[in-house]
């Protein structure tokens, strides 16, 4: 689908579905309210399947979408740009984190190249859709055009179809890219009106020096785009980066086909706040899956109105906390499908 008919595509929550799920809750054999934020995410899934109980969230698959970054020549991050590359091949070999916790949760692994620098050679779960070889220095002048934003949106959406089509039940985000939280912070202000010191932050691990650097580098790609946050698209080319861009295609595309999209770090909640600026109701197929220690991730979940369901300081990246939050939404799903009710056990009632 083109982005214009996967925003036509996306509706509201079902509240039919909701009311269903918060009265099968009610009724099922615990105290109310004892499965504190499952039972809310419970109900969210109901009203984006439009069922209750809404289907298990498996088969699952992260998508890693990996770009480099014009803005690595300002000096925002202590890592050489070809690590994004290396890392790509990592995945392909099952090396990474997130492959060691994608064998963990069950979730599938599928690596994306939409913007890396370097030409690369990957096996059968590297799907190559490069639309440029890294975007430009966002400081200099806009980071992509709007036809390579465009294009980049409309991997995401594909990949995100073309998953579904496959079976995917859950579509978990992940992301590589060296230099990639700058643009992110700049993302995120840009849509929330946060300024560059609220939402800049340590990355990789940087020191103070590098930090207020960082902040001065944000604020300066700000004030020279002014992006306009009712233009989604033009903002995504102008401080953006391909694999945001692809990431806010790819949650606009679990949107539109009603399936959960588990969000990871801060990357991904720069691309969940430029999903929900093009489709406000993309938000209720949106899952935060962990708090990412980067500032502006925060921001942006505060921003969706969305609470994420794991806190563990990680700050990572490749949709390793989306993929160990996937045992926790399967979990919030399978109480509505197995547990018994205070009827059908014979348990009383207060
Ligand atoms: O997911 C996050 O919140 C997150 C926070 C800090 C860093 N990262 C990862 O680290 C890389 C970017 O960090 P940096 O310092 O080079 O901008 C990129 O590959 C991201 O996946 C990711
Ligand atoms: C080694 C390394 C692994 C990563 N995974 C995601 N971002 C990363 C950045 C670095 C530097």
């Amino acid at each position: 689908m083109t982005l214009e008919t996967t925003l036509a595509a996306i509706r509201p929550a079902d509240e039919r579905a909701m009311t269903a799920a918060r009265e099968l809750q009610a009724r099922l054999t615990k105290p109310a309210g004892s499965l504190g934020a499952l039972e809310e995410l419970s109900v969210r899934l109901a009203g984006l399947a439009g069922a209750c109980p809404p289907p298990l969230p498996d088969p699952a698959t992260v998508a890693i979408f990996a770009g480099d970054h014009g803005v690595h020549a300002q000096g925002v991050t202590p890592w050489p740009q070809e690590v994004t590359a290396q890392m790509v091949a990592n995945f392909v070999a099952g090396g990474a984190v997130v492959n060691a916790f994608a064998r963990q949760t069950g979730a599938d692994v599928m690596v994306i190249d939409v913007g890396v620098a370097i030409p690369l050679h990957g096996g059968a779960t590297l799907l190559d859709a490069n639309v440029r070889r890294g975007t430009r220095d966002m400081t200099v002048t806009a980071a992509l055009t709007r036809e390579e934003a465009l294009a980049a949106v409309e991997v995401g959406i594909q990949v995100a179809e073309t998953l579904v089509d496959q079976g995917a039940r859950a579509l978990l985000t992940g992301d590589m890219g060296i230099a990639n939280t700058t643009p992110a912070a700049a993302l995120i202000a840009a849509f929330t009106g946060a300024g560059a010191a609220t939402v800049t932050g340590r990355g990789t691990g940087i020191d103070d020096a590098m930090l207020a650097h960082k902040t001065d580098v944000v604020g300066a790609a700000l004030e020279r785009h002014a992006p306009d946050p009712a233009d989604p698209l033009g903002v995504l080319a102008a401080v953006g980066g391909l694999e945001h861009a692809a990431l806010t295609g790819f949650i606009l595309g679990a949107a539109a086909r009603r399936v959960p999209v588990i969000v990871d770090g801060v990357i991904a909640a720069s691309a969940a706040v430029a999903a929900a600026a093009f489709a406000p109701d993309s938000v209720a197929a949106m899952v935060a899956g962990h708090r990412s220690a980067e500032p502006g991730a925060s921001v942006a979940l505060a921003h969706l109105g969305l609470e994420p369901l794991l806190d563990l300081g990680m700050r990572l990246g490749e949709g390793s906390g989306a993929v160990l939050a996937l045992p926790v939404v399967s979990a919030a799903v399978r109480v509505l499908h197995e547990v018994a009710t205070f009827d059908s056990a014979g348990v009383s009632e207060k």
